[in-house]
């Protein structure tokens, strides 16, 4: 089978670096354009140099190919309606991992899976999209449970993080109150909130150092607790699950699909 063509979008961040290694080592995916925003300090050196793989003769450049079998992007916020226009013009397969952008941007990613495909979803990881099958699972268990559960959510990233709570954690929050019905979603406590409402999930986001995520659904009943726990070591589950996604993208008809699609998680 041929190699996927791909276009990496944000290709000098911490995951563009990750991706550009990975894809470069991967025999199934051909790098062909690292793309970076028009003011980049790094436009014009080899994007395998900067990732610290050797040279691969793929510069970064703020241009965009006009052919690929896929983009993948993990950049800002700010730059992801571009994104999504660029490859709606282009008819490009889509995987889109940015995470903290408000519903504007979700509505344009929406409308263009009715033209291309479009791979959306917080986290590309294997584990994280398992433990959110878990989490429905459990969610779905305690739903009517008679004490009551409790649902927090606690998630930990490097300090460089901007997005909080991450993007993940809301994934987590969406499908557990999808199977136990919390309409309350709150960020943090402090002062004198009062009795919790069993109608609330909350969010608690810690940043420290160079943690490359890590989430932890606690479950809180009266008399028992259930933990679900998933943390990643480096960045490369992420990277890997994108490669895979991208690779799985390319030749699906349009639409909006996750990873729970990509990695058959879905009944
Ligand atoms: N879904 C998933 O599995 C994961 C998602 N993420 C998400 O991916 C995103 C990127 O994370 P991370 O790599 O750590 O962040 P970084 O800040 O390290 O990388 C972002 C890159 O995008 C570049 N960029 C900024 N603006 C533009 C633009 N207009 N056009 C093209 N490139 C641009 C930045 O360049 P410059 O620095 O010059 O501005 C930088 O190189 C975040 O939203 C994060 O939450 C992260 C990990 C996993
Ligand atoms: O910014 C990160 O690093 C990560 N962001 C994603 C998120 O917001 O969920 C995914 C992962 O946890 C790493």
């Amino acid at each position: 089978m041929k190699p996927t063509t791909l276009a990496i979008h944000g290709a000098a961040g911490r995951m563009g670096q990750r991706l550009v290694a990975l894809g470069h080592a991967d025999p199934a995916v051909e790098l062909v354009a690292a793309i970076e925003s028009a003011s980049s300090p790094n436009l014009g050196r080899d994007a395998g140099v900067l990732a610290g793989v050797g040279e691969i003769g793929v510069p970064l450049s703020a241009d965009w190919p006009q052919s690929v079998g896929a983009v993948i992007d993990f950049s800002v916020p700010e730059a992801v309606d571009g994104v999504v226009a660029r490859c709606l013009e282009h008819k490009f397969p889509l995987v889109i991992a940015t995470t903290g952008f408000g519903e504007t941007t979700r509505n344009a990613i929406e409308e263009a899976a009715g033209v291309i495909p479009v791979c959306w979803a917080p986290s590309m990881s294997l584990t994280v999209n398992i433990a959110m099958k878990l989490a429905e699972v459990a969610g779905r268990a305690l739903a009517d449970h008679p004490t009551g559960a409790d649902v927090e959510i606690i998630e930990r990233h490097h300090r460089f993080k901007e997005d909080s709570p991450s993007g993940t954690a809301l994934g987590f929050g969406r499908v557990i109150s999808d199977a136990m019905g919390q309409h309350q979603h709150t960020h943090g406590r402090h002062g004198r909130p009062g009795v919790r409402p069993h109608d609330e999930i909350g969010y608690h986001a810690v940043r420290t150092g160079d943690n490359p995520g890590e989430h932890t659904i606690v479950f809180g009943l009266l008399g028992e607790t259930l933990e679900l726990r998933v943390a990643a070591t480096n960045r490369d589950c992420y990277a890997s699950g994108a490669l895979v996604a991208a690779r799985w993208l390319q030749d699906k008809p349009a639409g909006l699909y996750d990873m729970q699609d990509v990695l058959g998680l879905r009944p």
